[in-house]
């Protein structure tokens, strides 16, 4: 069996960071893993890329000949992708053996993981290839400053979640960014009535209903578990490699990232999805 983390989340919330800062880690304490690109558009990498969606398709070409903008040519080479998944994509994976592990570095856009369907398929695929599958969806520690950028920022994470169906860790980035670390941690805990109240504060009355019905989602689901990361100092917040725990999950098979005291917290969001 091989392993697959799929890194996910807005544009520009760091998962090619991410993939990179991940890479760097594991050369470090001597484990070998591959990235992938999945972005048809990506024009410069900071790792070594495994596998590459430009070599298939490229966005350059897809909007020169097809004439088409940014956004519909990328999901154009998307479909290309999904097109070719028994063919292109079954040759690349042919070179991998059992036990390998690879990180796939998706594109930003926000109809892969909410409606269109390509993603879904492209994990289907990886599984009957016998890959044991995660999504690290990533999101900005700018959207946990403020109550309804954290609703927004939940209800985007739990999108890809259903789209997905597969474990699901969020990863808070750019936790260098934050000034004040307060602020986050009560967003880490939250208290739901505190949460509804403060909602209730900034929205007209007439949302009221809708506003307890949005707090009762994320506490029932507990799906705002999120997992802060700072990728850029070695921090508490930083990585650190837990090959100790038990393995519960492909994610947790090669490594933990966490905040030091919430490894367990790590477990819970996994086992909570199952
Ligand atoms: N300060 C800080 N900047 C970060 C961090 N992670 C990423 N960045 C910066 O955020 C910007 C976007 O990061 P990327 O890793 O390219 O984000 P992405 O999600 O791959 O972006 P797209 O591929 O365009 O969707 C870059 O300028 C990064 O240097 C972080 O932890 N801290």
């Amino acid at each position: 069996m091989g392993y697959a983390q799929l890194v996910i989340g807005p544009a520009g919330s760091g998962k090619s960071t991410y993939c990179s800062s991940l890479h760097q880690h594991c050369e470090t304490v001597g484990r070998t893993m591959h990235v992938v690109n999945l972005d048809p558009a990506a024009e410069r990498f900071d790792y070594p890329v495994a596998m590459d969606i430009r070599e298939l398709v490229s966005l350059d070409d897809v909007m020169e000949e097809l004439g088409l903008g940014p956004n519909g040519g990328l999901l154009y080479c998307m479909e290309h992708l999904e097109e070719n998944l028994d063919d292109w994509l079954t040759e690349e994976l042919d070179n991998y053996m059992d036990d390998d592990y690879l990180v796939f570095d998706c594109p930003g856009q926000i109809e892969l993981f909410s409606h269109v369907p390509v993603l879904k398929n492209f994990v289907e695929h990886l599984r009957r290839k016998n890959f044991n599958v995660c999504a690290v969806y990533l999101l900005d520690s700018q959207f946990m400053t403020d109550i309804t950028k954290f609703i927004s920022g939940c209800m985007a994470s739990l999108s890809a979640m259903v789209q997905l169906e597969l474990p699901h860790i969020n990863i808070l980035s750019k936790m260098d960014l934050v000034t004040n670390k307060k602020d986050i941690e009560d967003f880490l805990n939250p208290e739901p009535l505190v949460l509804l109240s403060e909602l209730n504060q900034r929205m007209a009355p007439q949302f009221s209903k809708l506003n307890k019905a949005l707090i009762e989602l994320v506490d029932e689901y507990n799906m705002v578990s999120f997992v802060p990361l700072d990728l850029r100092k070695e921090s508490r917040y930083s990585f650190f490699l837990c090959t100790h725990l038990p393995m519960y999950f492909c994610f947790l098979d090669f490594f933990c990232l966490v905040w030091f005291d919430k490894i367990i917290l790590c477990n819970t969001i996994i086992l909570d999805i199952f």
